[in-house]
């Protein structure tokens, strides 16, 4: 690259549209333009020396997205400069991740030959495209999240049904499933969060890549486009093509084992994903697990706004960690159980029988605290099997992850001793280690050197005495290492020149060197190379010799330790479904290992689960509220709900108080016990009855959404309709608010009707926190209807927050008072005050029950 290149330049173009005679191109511009043509929708990046160029349109693009310096190159005599922008080599990993992040595919054309090698035959040096990067295929550490999964998600979609398959290539895990309404395919889409998803599509511009946010027509509305979409040609997709890559790949007679025998869109969603990874991938192989089928109605359904509104991966505010559940109860040690606690946290289960197993481990382990601070201790040490596997069966892993893997491999049978014991299930999968795995660690860590090269090829990995020939090879080089060394000393002693050297450059290699006052007792067997004005240079022939034997047999020695280390990692990859089953136990249990600290340290408690509708929780409190706060300082509440036959027991509670006294904190205090119960976690409580819940649903106070042009009534509404027509008896349903972005009447009539609807209509499970104080004469109306408020002392100048919530309704509203407080002027208040006092006089509502339909 020209020093103009890294630079900048003040004169270099923004844009080129010049028409090109390709003809007239340099021949690496002709070169980088087919291979452009190859990959028309990925950013070429074309390595020149130590950077990695790209130029035209691409250069342009790279400039703008990575903020660097847009300049130029000569395309050729005739042609004159274009653009061109570049990164240097070993920065790559950097710049690509940052590039795949923003939903770009980049195609790497590296050199595959020394460029010393092509310019001693005065060609052009050979270049391929040895990785296409997609934002669902990558492996690389580097340039992913290490606890959570990156996925590439696959959508077939026929009429109202749909089919969908996605794996995480890193850690090998492939899922399908098939169902039939698209709203349910947009959710499981907001769940899964993938990197990209594959579209077969007949839109002329096959191959695109649609980055995040481009709104496109021809994208149907139940794709969000807040995800990146690779358009793929229909073939790929085709029943038949799909089946049989799948029974190829996995080496079965028929997917009845995988359990999607029957289903066609899941098996063409499945097919059209190992199509692209075989045309991403190149030669590296993708080593998936077998594909799993599961069903939507396995767990439990959290939308978007649900998961959004409970905080459970990230908080509303900046969208960080901090502050969500995650962060309260993530206690996991190593990178596979945080991916896993992520995961259950988006899929709680529905089968009781799962969720007790996994109770059961955790309070073997709070009952065992000895057992559960040594595997806490144990699990430390275990580096990221799933993904480490991942690298060896795609052959990328080097031999620091060899060590890794091999490491973490004879730590098993320490696991499976700690744990022999146990009698819970959880335990009990990791009782039984295959010994062959242990085996296999131990023979790796026999070949490889403790802390091995990150490069492959320049030796150093193998330690002595493994291999013979290895051996063989290393003492003659060291003979001729020492013969080398000690040549100094012999040739002083022999030509008596007490300051003559050995010396080695790059142009003629090793030399011997004497004072040019000296050079008459240079002996018969010196040929002169070279005269600098103090010295003269001499080689001899057995010098030359041991040079060119030096030299080949580093090579050589070179490339057998690569060969040793290659069939080392072969071996490991053969084991790769072994190491992946095993690594899922060990990511159980650091979760659950976690989940047992979280509760002994915040004092959480066992809930009953139940198939009824029952939910009674004595002293709840919200976990992360606390653990902010501080043990003692949270103000524990309880709840009743799920029995309608009475007041005390009730479907629908109506929750008032003042602003701030802590409603909205109670409401999600409840949907997150309920969740954390479902994953099979204890939860903060003094004690809780839990009937399963098949959704949780949440409203909370509602912005708006400006990318959509909705006002916040509309999304209120929205919400709400989505909430009424989706919910069944078994739901729970969390309001904070509804109608306040309108007028009052109209609010509070909506709101009327919504709670009304909710308790004698579905019956779910409801609590309603509302500042519209006329909702409380609804519980004398309807006997499963309870009203409760959140309590608070007046005292003369303020308001003292109790955070109780206790049965009846707020009688009255604290509004104006917190206007007082917040320090609106004195002759509002006192206005205001006179005209709520009118308002109460004349408006008498008295609403009674719905009149019958005509
Ligand atoms: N049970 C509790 N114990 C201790 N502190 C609490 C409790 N509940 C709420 N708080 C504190 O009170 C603050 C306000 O609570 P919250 O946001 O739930 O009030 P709110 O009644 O929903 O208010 P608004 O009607 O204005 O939305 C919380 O941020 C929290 O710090």
């Amino acid at each position: 690259m020209s020093e103009t290149a890294k630079t900048g330049s003040k004169n270099a173009p923004q844009r080129d549209y010049r028409p090109l005679d390709r003809d007239k191109l340099s021949p690496m511009m002709q070169h980088y333009i087919e291979v452009k043509e190859q990959y028309p929708n990925a950013l070429v990046l074309y390595r020149c020396g130590d950077f990695f160029e790209c130029f035209f349109q691409d250069a342009v693009t790279i400039s703008q997205e990575l903020e660097l310096v847009l300049t130029s190159k000569e395309g050729g005599k005739e042609i004159g400069r274009v653009c061109m922008t570049g990164v240097p080599h070993h920065a790559l990993d950097r710049y690509v991740a940052t590039l795949v992040e923003k939903g770009y595919a980049i195609a790497i054309c590296d050199q595959v030959e020394e460029a010393s090698q092509a310019a001693a035959e005065r060609r052009m040096v050979e270049r391929q495209v040895t990785r296409l990067l997609t934002p669902g295929t990558l492996t690389d550490d580097g340039m992913l999240a290490a606890r959570r999964n990156n996925f590439l998600a696959s959508v077939v979609v026929a009429k109202e049904h749909w089919g969908l398959a996605y794996a995480d290539i890193s850690t090998g895990e492939f899922y399908t499933t098939q169902s039939q309404d698209l709203e349910a395919l947009t959710l499981e889409l907001m769940r899964l969060q993938p990197s990209e998803i594959l579209l077969p599509t007949d839109a002329p511009d096959l191959g695109g890549l649609l980055r995040p946010g481009e709104a496109r027509q021809d994208l149907p509305n139940y794709l969000p486009d807040c995800f990146c979409y690779s358009l793929r040609p229909q073939q790929y997709f085709r029943a038949s093509e799909a089946q049989n890559r799948l029974i190829e790949t996995f080496n079965v007679k028929s997917l009845e084992g995988m359990g999607c025998a029957d289903l066609t869109l899941a098996i063409r969603a499945a097919g059209g994903l190992l199509e692209y990874l075989e045309d991403t991938q190149k030669a590296n192989q993708v080593p998936l697990q077998p594909l799993r089928t599961y069903t939507l109605t396995d767990y439990l359904i959290l939308d978007p706004q649900t998961r959004r509104n409970l905080e459970i991966l990230q908080t509303v505010r900046d969208g960080t960690l901090n502050g969500s559940l995650l962060w309260a109860i993530d206690q996991t040690v190593t990178a596979m159980g945080g991916r896993a606690l992520r995961r259950w946290l988006l899929q709680p289960l529905l089968d009781i029988k799962g969720i007790r197993a996994r109770q059961d481990t955790i309070q073997e382990l709070i009952n065992n605290a000895y057992l559960r601070n040594e595997l806490r201790q144990l699990l430390r040490q275990f580096y990221d099997l799933e993904r480490l596997s991942g690298r060896v069966g795609a052959g990328t892993a080097n031999a620091r992850d060899l060590v890794y893997l091999a490491d973490s491999l004879c730590r098993l049978s320490v696991l499976s001793e700690l744990v022999q014991k146990g009698k819970s299930l959880y335990l009990k999968a990791l009782q039984k280690v295959p010994p062959e795995l242990e085996q296999l660690g131990q023979h790796i860590l026999r070949h490889l050197v403790e802390s091995p090269p990150q490069h492959l090829k320049e030796g150093g990995l193998i330690r002595d005495g493994i291999h013979p020939l290895l051996d063989e090879r290393r003492q003659q080089l060291e003979l001729d290492q020492q013969w080398l060394a000690n040549l100094e000393v012999t040739e002083r002693e022999r030509t008596g020149v007490s300051n003559l050297k050995v010396g080695y450059n790059k142009t003629f290699g090793y030399y011997i060197s004497l004072p040019r006052a000296k050079a008459a007792q240079a002996p018969d067997n010196y040929t002169r190379k070279q005269t600098l004005t103090n010295e003269e240079r001499y080689i001899t022939s057995e010098l030359k010799e041991r040079e060119t034997r030096i030299l080949t047999a580093k090579d050589d020695l070179h490339q057998l330790e690569y060969e040793i280390f290659s069939e080392l990692r072969a071996e490991m990859a053969e084991k790769g479904q072994e190491i992946r089953q095993i690594a899922k136990a060990v990511a159980a249990i650091d979760v659950l290992a976690g989940l047992a600290e979280i509760a002994v340290e915040q004092n959480y408690c066992c809930p009953m689960m139940t198939e009824n509708r029952e939910i009674t929780i004595r002293d709840g409190r919200h976990p992360v509220v606390e653990k902010a706060l501080g043990l003692n300082f949270f103000v524990p509440n309880s709840t009743t709900l799920g029995s309608g036959t009475q007041n005390n027991h009730p479907d629908l509670i109506i929750l008032t108080g003042p602003n701030a006294s802590g409603k909205s904190c109670y409401l999600r205090q409840v949907g997150l016990i309920q969740l954390l119960a479902q994953i099979g976690s204890f939860v903060p409580a003094e004690s809780a009855t839990l009937a399963i819940c098949d959704r949780i649903f949440t409203r909370v106070g509602a912005v708006d959404d400006l990318a959509t042009g909705q006002s916040t009534f509309m999304v209120e509404m929205n919400e709400t309709a989505n909430i009424l027509n989706h919910a069944t008896p078994q739901s729970l349903i969390l309001l904070d608010e509804i109608g306040r972005g309108t007028a009052t009447f109209d609010g509070l009539s909506i709101a009327w009707a919504v709670a009304e609807y909710l308790a004698t209509e579905i019956q779910a499970r409801t609590i309603f926190a509302t500042h519209y104080h006329e909702l409380n004469e609804l519980e004398s109306l309807l006997n499963n209807v309870a009203n409760y408020q959140v309590t608070v002392k007046e005292l003369p100048d303020r308001i003292l927050f109790l955070h109780q919530v206790r049965p009846g309704g707020a009688d009255r509203s604290y509004g104006i008072e917190a206007g007082r407080l917040a320090g609106l002027p004195s002759v509002v208040i006192d206005r205001a005050r006179q005209v709520m006092g009118e308002i109460e006089k004349h408006s008498k509502i008295a609403i009674g029950q719905p009149s019958p339909k005509p």
